[in-house]
């Protein structure tokens, strides 16, 4: 689905990321670790395409296309889609509006859909003004509902979100996982359903609140710009939680 070849990346003269590479199948769901200012966020811009974040070496394979150089918008109609750690205000864009935009559908039923996210009260609302941490979350998965994107990428979905709104932000994380809401098939044994699950993730968590709530398969520390230490998401977690990232600084050298 995805594949990262030796990636470097300048945001104006700094390298944020020095060689970075990485696969990431179909339906498998990466988790990505790091101390803050590694390069993970720099990552995932850098994969949608924004403007700032100059590949100067290395390339982004995306479903067997070389999309190093391709603009967002057409990122976006590949099939990837992104959820941000803070998006920016949109005065005079209704969050609505913005969602249809996101499904290319104008009569998606964006109430109905809202509804699974708690979100009908704010679809009059300029997307994300005012909004609080929590309620930025849910107004970013409903677009990625909308969106039903192949390639999920999930900037710290846990960051600024209650316990009761973590419940429901990883229910709607796993679904859009699993292949946007796909039916429960308890007539496929677990097996055959991984092998028929198409969307992939790639999800940065601090904390791994998140993991209580996905199948997320593998896991790399991000150390200045660099990946290392692949393993189980659990097991890192683990390990960063007791050591913290000491480990990782001496397993780069
Ligand atoms: N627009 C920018 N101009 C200059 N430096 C930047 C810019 N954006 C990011 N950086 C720098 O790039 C480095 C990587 O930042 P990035 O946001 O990718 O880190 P991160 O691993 O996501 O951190 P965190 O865990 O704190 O979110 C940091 O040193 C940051 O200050």
């Amino acid at each position: 689905m995805l594949i990262i070849e030796d990636l470097h990346v300048k945001i104006g003269d700094k390298e944020v990321l020095k060689g970075v590479n990485l696969e990431i199948k179909a339906g498998e769901t990466f988790i990505l670790f790091g101390p803050n200012g590694s390069g993970k966020t720099s990552l995932l811009m850098t994969l949608m395409g924004f403007s700032g974040y100059e590949v100067v070496k290395g390339k982004i394979v995306f479903k067997g296309k070389d999309i190093t150089h391709l603009p967002t918008y057409e990122r976006a109609r590949l099939g990837i889609g992104m959820s941000f750690q803070r998006p920016p205000t949109i005065h005079g864009l209704k969050t609505a509006d913005l969602v249809r935009l996101c499904a290319r559908n104008k009569d998606l039923d964006v109430k109905k859909l809202a509804q699974k996210v708690n979100f009908e009260d704010f679809l009059d609302r300029d997307i994300n003004s005012g909004f609080s941490g929590g309620e930025i979350k849910r107004s970013e998965l409903l677009q990625l509902m909308a969106q039903k994107p192949d390639l999920l990428l999930f900037d710290e979905p846990e960051s600024g979100v209650d316990l009761e709104n973590m419940a429901l932000i990883g229910k709607i994380v796993k679904e859009l996982l699993s292949g946007n809401g796909m039916e429960p098939r308890p007539d496929i044994p677990m097996k055959e359903l991984k092998k028929i699950r198409q969307v992939s993730g790639l999800i940065i968590t601090h904390t791994g609140y998140i993991l209580d709530y996905i199948n997320a398969d593998r896991g790399q520390v991000l150390m200045n710009g660099q990946l290392c230490c692949e393993g189980r998401p659990r097991d890192i977690l683990e390990h960063i939680s007791k050591f913290g990232y000491k480990e990782c600084v001496r397993c780069l050298k």
